[in-house]
C-alpha cells in the first residue's frame, strides 16, 4: 500500500514525513492553490529528502511547463488533475519516458469511472478524487466509497478525497486501492502539515495493510 501525502510546502515537514514510512510526497504546481510551490522551491525541498517518490500535481498545464517543472524539481511522477484528455496523456508519456504518469479523475457519479478505459493505455496509475464544482482538489470531500467496490482498473490506483487518520480504516475495509492520498486531512492549515496526524495515519494504515 503506497501512502502519498500531498501539498508539502516546507522542507522540515517533508523530511519528517519521508522518515515516517510514507512512500510518495506530492507538490502542488497549480498556481491558484493555497498549497502552490514553485519548481525552485520543489528542488530545494527534494534535495533534502531521502530516496522517495515525488509527484508534481498539475491541472491543464502546458507540456513545456510540466517538462520544465519535472526537470527543475527532480520529480519522479506527474499527477494530472485537470481536464487533460487521453491524447494529452499519450503526448506526455512520449515526452517524459521514465516518469510515472498519474491521471486523477474527479468522480461525480459511477458513469465517470468508465473514463478509465480510454486513459488506461496512456498512463501508469489512476487516482480517484471527489468532485467539487469550485475546487480542483484538496477539498476534504470524500467519495461515495460503497459505489467503488467493483472498481478494478487495469492499472494501479490511489484513493484520494477527504481521507483522514480517523476514516482511513473504514475506507480500506470497503476498498482495496494500491495507494491512498491525503492532503487536507493531515493539515493544520493549507500547506502546513500536522506531523502527529501523519504519524497516526501511517499507524492506522499499517494496522490493516502491508
Ligand atoms: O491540494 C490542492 O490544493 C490541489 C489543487 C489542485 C489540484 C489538486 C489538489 N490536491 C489534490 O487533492 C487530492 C485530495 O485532497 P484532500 O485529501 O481531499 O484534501 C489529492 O490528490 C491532492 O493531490
Amino acid at each position: 500500500m503506497r501512502i502519498k501525502i500531498c501539498g508539502l510546502t516546507q522542507t522540515d515537514q517533508a523530511v519528517a514525513i519521508s522518515n515516517m514510512g510514507v512512500s510518495v510526497l506530492g507538490f502542488i504546481c497549480v498556481k491558484i492553490s493555497p498549497r502552490y510551490v514553485s519548481s525552485d522551491t520543489i528542488r530545494t525541498i527534494v534535495q533534502a529528502l531521502p530516496n522517495i517518490d515525488r509527484f508534481g500535481v498539475f491541472a491543464n498545464a502546458t507540456l513545456d511547463v510540466i517538462r520544465q517543472t519535472v526537470e527543475t524539481g527532480q520529480l519522479s511522477g506527474v499527477q494530472l488533475h485537470g481536464q487533460e484528455s487521453p491524447q494529452d496523456c499519450q503526448q506526455m508519456r512520449q515526452m517524459l519516458p521514465g516518469v510515472e504518469l498519474i491521471k486523477a479523475l474527479r468522480i461525480r457519479n459511477p458513469e465517470d469511472l468508465l473514463q478509465v478505459k480510454e486513459y488506461a493505455p496512456h498512463v501508469d496509475t489512476f487516482l480517484l478524487d471527489a468532485y467539487h464544482p469550485q475546487q480542483l482538489g484538496g477539498t476534504g470531500h470524500t467519495l461515495d466509497w460503497p459505489t467503488l467496490r467493483t472498481f478494478q482498473p487495469e492499472k494501479p490506483w490511489f484513493l484520494a478525497g477527504g481521507l483522514t487518520p480517523d476514516n482511513v480504516t473504514t475506507a480500506l475495509s470497503l476498498l482495496t486501492p494500491d495507494g491512498i492520498d491525503l492532503s487536507s486531512g493531515v493539515e493544520n492549515s493549507p500547506g502546513d502539515k500536522n506531523l502527529a496526524k501523519v504519524e497516526q495515519l501511517v499507524k492506522a494504515v499499517r494496522a490493516v495493510s502491508v
